[in-house]
């Protein structure tokens, strides 16, 4: 499973930064979201934007963010994409992608073949798209550790890079990118040992994973 890019999403302290550094993914992934376990403030994600090494992609996770939201963090530290995580629609994502000139990779919850209408469509307007399981009623927007049909995706091409997500771990990843010919993944709380705990050991035997 060579190639396969990672992004390791949900990280709250400068270990996480370097351990997920130095087990090779190719993005992290910085949580602004009140309701989440991962959630950072502003001068918490600096410390963690500043502390990535060049070629880390420093991702800022928003879920459904106004202008004043997403200008303060964008001011507030060095970002190499902007994830939007909630109900945005291909017009919202065309503005984010104007007003900031990053990269915008928009998030799509698939439960059913039915959730699959749309992602064509998010294709145009978005630079990447994430498929991630459909959370249920009452759940966080993502981060929630549940996987989805992953045959549901088999065949299928869109118009830019994707990432497969939704969870994902060290003992179901090859089986997810065997079935699905994914070539970015991205997870969370399956490299944690408690909601926003990344656990270390976890993140390398991932990686080891995703190499092996
Ligand atoms: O991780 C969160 O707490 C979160 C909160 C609100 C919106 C999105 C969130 N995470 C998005 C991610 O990119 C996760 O990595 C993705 O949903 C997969 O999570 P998991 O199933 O835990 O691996």
């Amino acid at each position: 499973m060579d190639l396969i890019r990672v992004k390791i999403c949900g990280l709250r302290t400068v270990g996480d930064v370097q351990a997920v550094a130095e087990a090779g993914a190719a993005y992290m992934g910085l949580v602004f979201f009140a309701k989440s376990p991962r959630n950072l403030t502003l001068e918490q994600g600096r410390e963690l934007a500043l502390a990535a090494p060049v070629g880390l992609a420093k991702v800022a996770l928003v879920v459904n963010p106004d202008d004043p939201t997403l200008d303060s963090i964008v001011e507030a530290m060095p970002l190499d994409m902007i994830q939007l995580h909630g109900a945005e629609t291909p017009e919202r994502v065309a503005q984010v992608r104007a007003r900031y000139g990053l990269p915008v990779m928009k998030a799509m919850g698939v439960a059913s073949e039915d959730d699959l209408a749309g992602l064509m469509e998010m294709s145009l307007a978005a630079d990447q798209l994430l498929i991630d399981a459909k959370p249920a009623k009452g759940e966080l927007p993502g981060g929630n550790g549940l996987t989805f049909d992953w045959r549901l995706l088999v065949g299928r091409k869109w118009l830019k890079p994707w990432m497969l997500a939704g969870g994902l771990h060290a003992g179901n990843v090859a089986d997810a990118v065997r079935l699905t010919g994914a070539r970015q993944v991205d997870l969370s709380s399956g490299v944690e040992s408690a909601p926003g705990v990344k656990d270390h050991a976890k993140i390398r035997e991932f990686m080891a994973a995703v190499r092996g």
